[in-house]
């Protein structure tokens, strides 16, 4: 696997980026101990697992409207993404969902920190009201098939969802497809090996 430096280089971020970066990696590793935002383990790859990963669901579409991210965690993809949007994209709205009230307490923080503008919602998705996300997005939360419930709730008939993916993702889109029409298209992860963001569109019940 490349590492951070030249995937960042690659996916293009600025220095005034890069600097909130590392603002918000720094605040990660410090609250890290008391509320397990990512494992003890994934933290020695922090950039590469998690930064840059979550940078690169970014670069999947051209960022627009209002981008939900739901199960937040430590804030990925979420909080990477209203980093990124800070610059890139002012005009979007990034809201994040995370039922965890010290998550939630994290990702507020970290936001201030970073000196971006996200709305976070310490509630449960299938509780939160409707959000008409153009674009949604959800790492490590679910199965497809749950997710596509979720999207159901919360994506806007016209919008994407980016679901990063392992290597049984061919097998839950079949899973999926008993009960939900929709497209996807596999975007190959720079970042691990076999891994796919998949890029979804026109979910209906089927
Ligand atoms: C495995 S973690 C993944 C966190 C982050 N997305 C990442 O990739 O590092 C799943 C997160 O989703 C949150 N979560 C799980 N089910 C949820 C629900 N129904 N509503 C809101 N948040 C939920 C958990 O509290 C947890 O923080």
């Amino acid at each position: 696997m490349r590492g951070a430096g030249a995937l960042l280089e690659e996916l293009n971020v600025s220095r005034e980026t890069l600097s909130r970066l590392e603002t918000f990696a720094e605040l990660l590793k410090k609250w890290n101990p008391k509320i397990n935002l990512v494992s003890r383990a994934s933290l020695e790859h922090l950039w590469t697992r998690h930064i840059v990963d979550s940078v690169q669901v970014f670069r999947c579409v051209r960022p627009q409207g209002q981008w939900v991210d739901m199960g937040s965690g430590g804030g990925f993809p979420g909080v990477i993404v209203a980093i990124l949007a800070a610059e890139e994209a002012p005009e979007l709205a990034v809201t994040l969902i995370e039922s965890d009230q010290r998550k939630s307490a994290f990702l507020r923080t970290a936001a201030r920190e970073c000196g971006v503008a996200c709305k976070v919602l310490s509630d449960r998705i299938e509780s939160v009201p409707p959000q008409q996300a153009d674009i949604l997005s959800a790492r490590a939360l679910a199965d497809l098939d749950a997710l596509l419930g979720f999207a159901e709730r919360h994506l806007k008939s016209t919008g994407t969802a980016l679901f990063p993916k392992g290597i049984s993702w061919g097998k839950e889109c079949e899973q999926a497809r008993r009960r939900w029409n929709f497209s996807a298209q596999p975007i190959t992860s720079k970042t691990e090996p076999d891994a796919v963001i998949l890029k979804i569109e026109g979910v209906s019940r089927g």
